[in-house]
């Protein structure tokens, strides 16, 4: 089974935001989706997360909102935490579209749990409050609550965006790693040597359209990247770094 939107347009405050956008994340790969500011990236994601509805097109599979919940993992951007839970409580709710009507966490529900804050390297501090955290903690934090959710998929939005280069590895290793376990991640992404580095395929959206999709050599080409970011860049062995500004792609 692949998750994939099908020629969606999607529109927001009454404007047209994503036009004909078609996109599939398969078990097994790791999809980057990359594009500038305003591209519409996190407004698709939402909608293949089930969070947004779309205009036309379709998302795939169409699923109750329940089987939704076991189906996706979503790891939102300003995945702020306002309550001081325990990290471990936190990481929990990742399994309440597992649990029964009286909530009641089974030991699959329980190992899920540790299995999870043990990749991620939260069991260190698994009872510390959620809200006591730095910024890359917590990023680890939410993605163990992801994890736990044992979806088949994994819907992230610049999961890296506020970590340092060591915790941003981390994470794309992470990830990387679920995906060699056979789920199927889609990550918005703006670092373009995390998506060269990491995806399998990079999907490079702009102006709410997609605008490629393919190899990272192939996507990450320095037409693609003038046309999309109006930038040049430098490029080696695996690496490419920004050197200037074309003109503006607005
Ligand atoms: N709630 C909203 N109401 C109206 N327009 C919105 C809303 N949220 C986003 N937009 C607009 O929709 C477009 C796409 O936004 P989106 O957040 O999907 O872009 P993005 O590619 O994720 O950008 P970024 O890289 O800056 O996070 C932008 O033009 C944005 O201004």
């Amino acid at each position: 089974m692949t998750l994939r939107a099908d020629h969606v347009d999607i529109s927001l405050g009454g404007r047209k935001v994503v036009r004909q956008a078609s996109l599939h994340v398969a078990p097994g790969e790791l999809v980057a989706l990359i594009g500038p500011n305003g591209a519409g990236k996190s407004t698709l994601l939402k909608a293949l997360a089930g969070l947004l509805p779309v205009d036309e097109g379709h998302i795939l599979p169409d699923v109750s909102v329940k089987e939704r919940a076991r189906l996706r993992a979503w790891l939102g951007q300003d995945a702020a935490i306002h309550w001081p839970v325990t990290v471990e409580r936190l990481v929990s709710l990742g399994r309440l579209p597992h649990l029964d009507a009286f909530h009641r966490a089974a030991p699959t529900d329980r190992e899920a749990i540790q299995k999870a804050m043990a990749a991620t390297d939260c069991l260190a501090f698994a009872r510390r409050p959620a809200t006591h955290l730095s910024a890359g903690e917590r990023a680890r934090v939410l993605l163990a609550r992801a994890f736990a959710t044992q979806a088949p998929f994994i819907l992230a939005d610049e999961p890296a965006a506020a970590l340092d280069p060591y915790h941003a590895f981390q994470m794309m290793e992470l990830l990387r790693h679920e995906a060699q376990a056979g789920r199927g991640v889609l990550v918005v992404l703006h670092d373009l040597n995390l998506a060269a580095r990491f995806a399998h395929r990079v999907v490079l959206m702009a102006e709410g359209a997609i605008l490629a999709d393919g190899a990272a050599q192939t996507v990450l080409s320095d037409d693609l990247l003038g046309r999309a970011y109006g930038i040049r860049v430098a490029r080696g062995d695996g690496w490419l770094v920004p050197t200037g500004r074309l003109q503006s792609p607005d």
